[in-house]
């Protein structure tokens, strides 16, 4: 064995190991780790076959990080193993070529098996997708071919963790989708005490960036394969659908009672119209708007002019499945 080093003998000194402690007690043990590449962006024009003025694109931002037998690689500094983070990027990049990447859930689902096949010590990959949204639109009443509207910073995404096993957990979402409403929301009734300000309302503006995700039924889906085949088959596009009017219907027609009532109503419809979704999560900011006290000027304010509250916002989470959970 090597000599310890001078500073190892300072410290044992001043902390001596007691006597019942084994002989070689380990200072540190790699629990966990991971890596891979982030933010992969690339912008994909898919061309209509029978008419190539006819375009659709996807831009997406990718992540992919890789879990296996790289242990060496942080403990004895032994690249050996390293899939380096730069072929990752050029993988993402040469499959979004050579793969069909729409919709996501199919190119999500390629990527983990390219992975997990191509490199024998990788044991599990965790790969986001996030697709920005380009939307045609119609000029002289007609939609142009291949002319698009950045519809705001809304995205659809999609996330896989994917073992060698073959289990796998596969989410799809709406992220940063912004709405208000300017009257349809109350919130009353709640608990009150020697620290409440609050006053009850049955008129408020109501509004929040939309984080939805939706998770798939993994036995029910089976494979990743059958990932892939239900992605030609339209079902994740069918279901973003579903879930993206859901959001917006509910947000636009209920009478709401508070954030909490409303995601969970919003929640149990996608379930409703989704069979092969196990569970729905929302996340949703609760963004202030307080009304601006006129009075001093002799002026009403029947909720007409607000302030924009930049902080703090309230934040409001839950997932609803289709049976019980434990609680943490
Ligand atoms: O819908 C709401 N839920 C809350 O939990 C809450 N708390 C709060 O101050 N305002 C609101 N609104």
């Amino acid at each position: 064995m090597l000599p310890a080093p001078a500073s190892a003998k300072c410290f044992a000194v001043l902390y001596p190991i007691p006597v019942d402690a084994p002989t070689e007690t380990k200072m540190a043990v790699l629990q966990s780790s991971t890596y891979g590449k982030d933010n992969v962006k690339f912008l994909k024009v898919k061309k209509d076959p029978l008419n190539p003025k006819v375009h659709e694109v996807m831009e997406a931002t990718v992540k992919v990080l890789l879990v296996g037998n790289f242990d060496v690689a942080y403990t004895k500094a032994d690249n050996a193993p390293i899939v380096p983070t730069d072929t990752i990027k050029n993988t993402i990049l040469v499959e979004a070529k050579k793969f069909d990447v729409f919709p996501i859930e199919g190119f999500v689902a390629h990527l983990g098996l390219h992975f997990i096949n191509k490199y024998s010590h990788v044991s599990g990959v965790d790969i986001e997708i996030f697709q920005h949204r380009w939307t045609k639109y119609p000029v002289n009443g007609k939609i142009h071919d291949h002319s698009f509207l950045k519809d705001g910073e809304e995205l659809r995404t999609a996330s896989l963790k994917y073992k060698r096993s073959g289990e796998f957990v596969l989410k799809s979402g709406i992220k940063d989708l912004t709405v208000l409403k300017s009257t349809g929301s109350m919130f009353y009734g709640f608990n009150q005490c020697d620290y409440t300000t609050l006053k009850p309302t049955t008129d408020r503006i109501l509004s929040t960036d939309v984080d939805s995700v939706w998770e798939w039924d993994s036995k029910k889906l089976g494979s990743l394969q059958n990932v892939i085949s239900q992605a030609r088959a339209g079902l994740f596009d069918s279901a973003y659908k579903s879930a993206r009017e859901t959001t917006l219907s509910l947000f636009a027609l209920e009478n709401s009672a508070s954030v909490q009532a409303t995601m969970y109503n919003m929640c149990e419809e996608i379930l409703k119209l989704v069979p092969l979704v196990s569970n729905v999560s929302y996340s949703l900011p609760n963004k202030h708007y307080f009304l601006i006290d006129l009075s001093w000027k002799g002026l009403e304010n029947d909720n007409e002019l607000f302030y924009p509250s930049p902080h703090p916002n309230g934040l409001i989470k839950c997932t609803v499945g289709r049976e019980k959970k434990a609680k943490f």
